[in-house]
Parts: C-alpha cells; structure tokens; sequence
C-alpha cells in the first residue's frame, strides 16, 4: 500500500441466493487518482461499490480510508465518512425540483428550528433545546433550500440546469448531471461514479471529464465504472478488471491497450469489427406521415415526421438527446399519441391504436430506459420474458397458462441472449439482474418473437463489449430475416456500423440524410447541433432495392 493510498478494500465477499457476486475481492484507490472499474455485465462492479456505499453489508471482508476502519451500515455512514456515488439508474423523486432532490435527505431542519439561525421567531433557548433541534431534524424536509449555491455549483461544473426546475420536466442527460450534482453537494473526498456518461452526450461527457479532472486536482478520489474503453483512454489514471466476481488485475492504463483490458474483461478477444453483409429490401413495415407528438411537459416534440421503413433495413437516427428521438420511439411503438400525421404498419392505418395492437402488428420496442418502460422490476424473469407473448395461445389458454411452457420459453430465452445472474427464471426477479442483463433480457423478449418492425432506443447502452459484439450481430441477424429496424442512438460509432441509412433529428425534425457509405461526420455533427444555415432536408427514401455494403 502506498502513501498515498485513500481506499483499501480487503477480500470483500458478497453472496446472493446462488450468485457469488464478489468473491474476495481487493481493491485500492489512490488520492487525487480516477480509477477506472471494467468488467462484463454481471462481473460484480455495481455490487461492490454498493458495499462501499453502505447499500449492501459485506458477507466478509474489511474496507478502510485513509487508513480507518469503516463500519458501513448505510448509505448515510458512508457519505458521513466521507464517500459518494452517483448510481446507474436515477434515485430522484420527479415532482420535486433540481434544489429540492439535491438536498434530499440532509434533513436540515426549517430556518426557524436552526440552532444558527439569525433572526428566527423562535428565542434561542428553545432553538437550541436538544429534544426541539432532534424533532426539527426528523420531520423536517429540507425544505430551506439553498437554491443559488445549488445554481452556483451547478454552473461551476458547466452543468446546465436549472435549479428551480422540476425533475420531471428535465430529459435523462440532464437528470443524470443532477445526480452528480447531489454528490457534489456533499462535500465528499471520494466519489463513486457508476457509468456516469451512459446518458450524456459526448460533448457533456467532455464537460464532465473536464469536471472531473477539476475535482481530482483538488484532491477527490474517483471510482469510475465504464463499459466505455475510450473514456478508459480519455480520463482513467489506473483501471481494475473484474470477472466473474474477482480482480483480474489493476494497472496504469497507459500500460495496457484496449483489446488488453476487453480481453482480460470477457476472456476472450473481442471483435470490433463488424461485418455488415448486403441486404434486399421488401416492402415498407412502417410509413409514418406527418407525425406530430408533443413530450410530457405537452411542448411539440416531433414537428411532422415522415419515415419509411422497409422489410431488411436500419434505419440509424442520429441526435442529440432531447431532440425528440424519445418521443419518436414512443410515438413509434404505439405506447405515445400522435398529434397529427398518420402511422402505417405493414400497410395497416394503426394511428391511435391501443399498444396492445401495436404489439400484434408485429412492432417490437427496446425502450432508453429499461427499468421505467422495459421490464417490471418486480416481477420474475419468467414473467417478464413472456409479457408481451403470454396471449398469443402458444402458452395455452388464459385462465389456464401453462407455467410449463412458459418457463421453458423464458429459459431458451434466457440461454440464448446469455442472461446471465439469473438462478431459476421463475425466482430471479427482472429488478435483481444487473443493468446490461437486463437489456440483454428485454432485447431477448423483443427479437426472439421475430418482429416486423423493431425500434431500439439505445439497444447497448450500459452494456459490456462482449454484449455489445452480440446485441450489433443480433440485429444485423434481425435485418437479415426481413426486420425493419429503427435504431437511435447516441453512439455515432454504432450508427455507422450498423445503418443503412442514417437520419439526423434536430428539434423533433429530420434535418439531413446519408448512407454510411456517403456520410461525412462533420456535417452530420454540424446537423445534430443545428446545422449550418444550409437549407437541404431529407430526401425522400431510397428507391434501390438494395442496400449498401457495410464499411467496416
Ligand atoms: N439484489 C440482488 N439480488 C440478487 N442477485 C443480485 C442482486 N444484485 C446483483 N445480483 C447479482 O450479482 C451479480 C453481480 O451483479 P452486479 O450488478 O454487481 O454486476 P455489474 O458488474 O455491476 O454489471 P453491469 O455492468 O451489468 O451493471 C449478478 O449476477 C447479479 O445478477
């Protein structure tokens, strides 16, 4: 151990019913270091740094910092010592404002109760009496908030929010800076961030990495999880690797390269290259018209949309989040009214019609955020493998599902899409497998009943490299066997690899059109962010009846 050492995790154990999540496993960080924490989807990452959290107690095992014992029993303890994390999936409570959530929980109580507090209606020897400041404590909400210095961190870290803001009214990239914020908030020497760039765009990843860098200046230890080896690159000072449970190694990322660090991640190399073969084109699946859609806070999101897509294509919508691709998906995937336009499935007018016919029309969604649309948390993988499927009459007859085939389904599922975590499909509930299982899960349920339209809204997102390989092949299978298939995503890299064409929304329009083949990255960067003046629209859709080779 090193002087400079500020953790030190010794031999942690966690054991879930028949999961070994962290078997042993020894971790240090230094100060003022960003450590980067690699594995695959299950590899135990999420786990441990919940331990170190105070979320989970340790089955055995010893944290320290700065050389003292910790004694973790909840998340309180932890930030009392001194640590923060910034979860995968949001904690915020959405009709409360940015200010509001970040002081959640610091129970500060009311002006008036505040033993420091000048000018209270309250004289001071009730202010300061022990039982009235325990009782302020408890049922106070906080809610003094100190809105400017929350503004002004906020703007300090180039965050871009409104304090005074709702949750709900913020989209997922900005809700994710509020969560960073919160941490911020308390003054922490160490900060756990689990996959913080999973919802930002580059240019806010930038930022934050900018921020980052500012906070590790200053002295903060960060422990970064990332599927995202660039960002290894970009900001990592040293990285541990965990598989199945263990420490693989840790080293200076300046001494390991890429295919090193997927390779010592999956245990076998890992392609990068994707092979994107020809496809013939058949009929439309989707002809959407004139779409209009508006978004939760009822402001216009989509401004009248036309999309065609056919039997064998990807259809790649670029842009930054926020600028209608939820919406679209939603409007899409029948589960968001249109405004005005029409939408046609396989040549069918289902404008307006219930999800449930979106569903038997053959429409298969993959929505952004999965624990919010894509599965119920609480309810068995069995269940949640089966839930669009379970009325068709493959299981039998309702009342009388039979549970036999039904879990056979979810298991082929489950073995095919190597949903991993997950120990009887009827016991494991969705909520329990970690966040790249559980994509894979809801991918699983949405391919394997072999839709004519498919629309994936950040399909690998929060997935490890080796699930990434197999979800990009899985719809390069799907296209193959006659899917349309609308794909957003914030990765530009996925785009290319897998789109035939490749659609630019900017403010709910499509502003610019390519094939991969013909793209020009800059223009299509000058197009997300607004573009240039240039006046050229979409064309309309191609006429060939095939599409372009793949480039990679
Ligand atoms: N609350 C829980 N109950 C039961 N099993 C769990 C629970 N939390 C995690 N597990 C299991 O423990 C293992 C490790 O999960 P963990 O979430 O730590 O992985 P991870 O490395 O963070 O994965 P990801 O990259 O997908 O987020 C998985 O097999 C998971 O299914």
């Amino acid at each position: 151990m090193s002087e400079h050492t500020t953790l030190r995790m010794e031999g942690i154990l966690k054991e879930f019913p028949g999961v070994v999540a962290n078997d042993h496993i020894d971790l240090s960080v230094e100060r003022g270091e960003i450590h980067g924490l690699l594995g695959e989807n299950g590899a135990g990452k999420s786990t441990l740094m919940k331990v170190l959290y105070g979320l989970y107690s340790q089955d055995d095992g010893d944290i320290y910092l700065d050389g003292e014992r910790l004694d973790l029993e909840s998340p309180q303890d932890a930030i009392d010592a001194g640590i923060g994390m910034v979860h995968q999936h949001f904690m915020l409570i959405p009709r409360l404002t940015v200010a509001e959530n970040v002081v959640l929980g610091e129970r500060e109580p009311a002006t008036a109760f505040r033993s420091d507090a000048e000018g209270s209606w309250l004289p001071a020897t009730v202010r300061n009496n022990s039982l009235v400041q325990s009782l302020a404590g408890q049922f106070s909400l906080g809610l003094d908030v100190p809105e400017q210095r929350i503004q002004d961190l906020a703007d300090q870290y180039g965050f871009d929010i409104d304090v005074s803001a709702k949750i709900w009214e913020l989209d997922v990239g900005q809700q994710q800076r509020v969560e960073i914020l919160k941490a911020l908030y308390r003054d922490v020497d160490l900060l756990i961030l689990d996959e913080p760039t999973a919802v930002l765009t580059p240019t806010e990843a930038e930022r934050l990495f900018d921020s980052l860098e500012r906070l590790t200046d200053e002295g903060l230890s960060i422990i970064f999880i990332t599927h995202k080896l660039t960002e290894v690159d970009a900001i990592v000072d040293r990285v541990t690797v965990l598989r199945e449970g263990q420490n693989v190694g840790t080293a200076a990322v300046s001494s390991v390269s890429r295919a090193d660090l997927a390779e010592m991640m999956v245990g076998r190399e890992v392609l990068f290259d994707i092979d994107r073969e020809a496809v013939d084109l058949g009929d439309p699946v989707l002809r959407a018209r004139g779409v209009k859609a508006t978004d939760n806070r009822d402001i216009e999101a989509l401004s009248g949309i036309d999309l065609t897509v056919r039997q064998g294509e990807i259809v790649g919508i670029a842009g930054v989040s926020g600028n209608g691709q939820k919406e679209l998906a939603e409007v899409m995937a029948g589960i968001r009214d249109v405004t005005a336009g029409e939408l046609l499935v396989n040549g069918e007018d289902i404008t307006g019609a219930k999800p449930k016919t979106f569903v038997d029309s053959g429409v298969s969604f993959v929505p952004e955020d999965r624990l919010q649309y894509g599965c119920a948390e609480d309810l068995s993988v069995m269940h949640n493998a089966t839930m669009k499927d379970f009325r068709d009459g493959r299981f039998g007859d309702r009342p009388f599902l039979d549970y036999g085939e039904l879990r056979e389904y979810a298991e082929t599922l489950v073995e095919e899409f190597d949903v991993r975590g997950v120990s009887d499909v009827t016991e494991t509930n969705a909520g329990d497998l970690s966040g790249g299982n559980l994509q894979k899960l809801i991918l699983a349920r949405e391919i394997y009943r072999d839709p004519d339209l498919l629309i994936a809204n950040q399909p690998t997102r929060g997935v490890d490299v080796g699930a990434i390989e197999f979800i990009r092949e899985t719809l390069l299978e799907q296209r193959k066997a006659g899917t349309g298939i609308i794909l957003l995503s914030e990765d530009l890299d996925e785009i290319f690899d897998l789109s035939d064409r490749i659609l630019v929304v900017y403010e709910g329009e499509f502003v610019y059109e390519t094939t991969p083949a013909e793209a020009d990255r800059e223009r299509i960067g000058l197009e997300m962010t607004g573009g240039d003046g240039d006046d050229e629209t979409v064309a309309s859709p191609p006429q060939s009846g095939v599409t372009q080779e793949g480039e990679s």
